[in-house]
C-alpha cells in the first residue's frame, strides 16, 4: 500500500481527569475511505478534533503526510464538522466563495465549482438565496460544499448522512464515492451502518475510548463471523445449542437467529443439522456490519467470546 497521508499515533486525550480516547492508531492511506465508528460518546468526535487540530493531543502524534499536526497545511484539509453551522442571513454562493478564499483557492474556480456541486446536489438556482431560506438537509449540502469547493487531499465529513432524506444519502454517498476514486482521501464517521457497509474499504471501531476493531471490511466481516442462520419453528433452543460450530442463538418467540463459529462453511454447518428440528422457515445471511457494531455496542462482545484478535 502506498504511504499514508494521514497518521494518528498512539493518541490519547484527557479532560480534567477523564480519558476520553486511550492509544488511538490508524493510517489513512490516498483515495481511500476510512471509516471511523463507534457508539454515541466513545471518542470519534474527539478522536477527529485531534486530527484537526482543534484540540491538541496529550500523548501520541496525528502526522500528515510528513508534518505534526501544528504543521499541518490546512488548505489541504476539508472538514465537515458534528456541529453545523452556516451564517443564516449570508447568501450561499457568497459563503461558499467565502470557505474557498479561506483556503486561498482561487475564486474564478470556486465559482464554477460552487455552481457545479448545487447543480449536482439539486440546488441549482439557488446561489442566491441566504442559508435562512434553505431546509436542515439543504443546508447541509451547502455545508458539504463548502468542505470540498477547494479540492481537499483529505476530506474528514462527521456524520454527513444525519438529518438526509434517503434520496439525499444517496446523492451524498455518490459523491463520496466519485470523491475517493478520484483521489480523494477520506476520513468518515458516521452510525448508518449499512452506508457505511456500501463506501468503505477500511474501518476502525472504537467503543470507550479504545480501539475493538481496526482492519479492511471484509477481513473484519470473516473474522467476526462469516453467517447467521435464521430459522422460524417449534424448537427446543437446547436442541440448537448442542449444534457444533454454533457461536450464539438469539431467540425471538419461535424465530431463532443462529450465529456460526467463523471459518465454518455454511453448506457444511447446514449438511449435519438434525432431523429432529423443526424447519418452517429457513434463511442464510452473512453477518452485517450493524449486527457487529450493536454486539460491541451493548458489550456482548462475541468477538473476545470468540478469541478473535482484534
Ligand atoms: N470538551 C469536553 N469536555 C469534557 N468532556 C468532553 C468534551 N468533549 C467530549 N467530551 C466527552 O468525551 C466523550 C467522547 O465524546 P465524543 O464527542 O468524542 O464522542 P462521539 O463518539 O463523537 O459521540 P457521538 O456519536 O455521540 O457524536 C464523551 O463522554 C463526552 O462527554
Amino acid at each position: 500500500m502506498s504511504k499514508p497521508i494521514l497518521s494518528v499515533n498512539q493518541v490519547g486525550k484527557s479532560f480534567k481527569d477523564k480519558r476520553i480516547i486511550e492509544n488511538i492508531s490508524f493510517d489513512v492511506h490516498k483515495g481511500e475511505i476510512m471509516a471511523i465508528l463507534g457508539p454515541n460518546g466513545a471518542g470519534k468526535s474527539t478522536t477527529i478534533r485531534n486530527i484537526m487540530g482543534i484540540m491538541y493531543p496529550d500523548e501520541g502524534s496525528v502526522i500528515f503526510h510528513n508534518q505534526a499536526a501544528g504543521d499541518i497545511p490546512r488548505h489541504t484539509i476539508g472538514y465537515l464538522p458534528e456541529e453545523r453551522g452556516l451564517y443564516k442571513k449570508a447568501k450561499i454562493i457568497d459563503l461558499l466563495l467565502y470557505f474557498a478564499e479561506l483556503k486561498d483557492y482561487p475564486l474564478k474556480k470556486a465559482r464554477k465549482r460552487a455552481l457545479e456541486y448545487l447543480a449536482k446536489f439539486g440546488l441549482e438556482g439557488k446561489e442566491k438565496a441566504s442559508i435562512e431560506e434553505l431546509s436542515k438537509g439543504m443546508g447541509q449540502k451547502v455545508q458539504f460544499i463548502a468542505s470540498v469547493i477547494h479540492e481537499p487531499e483529505l476530506l474528514i465529513l462527521d456524520e454527513p448522512f444525519s438529518g438526509l432524506d434517503p434520496v439525499s444519502q444517496e446523492v451524498f454517498k455518490k459523491e463520496i464515492k466519485e470523491l475517493a476514486e478520484n483521489g480523494t482521501s477520506i476520513l468518515l464517521s458516521s452510525h448508518q451502518m449499512n452506508l457505511v457497509e456500501e463506501l468503505c474499504d477500511r474501518l476502525f471501531m472504537i467503543n470507550k475510548g479504545k480501539k475493538v476493531i481496526h482492519g479492511v471490511l471484509d477481513d473484519v466481516k470473516k473474522q467476526y463471523a462469516n453467517f447467521k442462520c435464521t430459522i422460524r419453528g417449534e424448537n427446543d433452543v437446547k436442541t440448537l445449542e448442542r449444534i457444533s460450530h454454533v457461536q450464539r442463538i438469539e431467540q425471538e418467540g419461535e424465530q431463532f437467529t443462529i450465529y456460526l463459529d467463523a471459518h465454518i462453511k455454511p453448506t457444511s454447518w447446514l449438511r449435519q443439522l438434525p432431523d429432529s428440528i423443526n424447519i418452517e422457515e429457513l434463511s442464510l445471511d452473512r453477518i452485517s456490519l450493524h449486527e457487529i457494531f450493536i454486539d460491541i455496542a451493548t458489550g456482548k462482545n462475541a468477538l473476545q467470546e470468540a478469541g478473535v484478535q482484534t
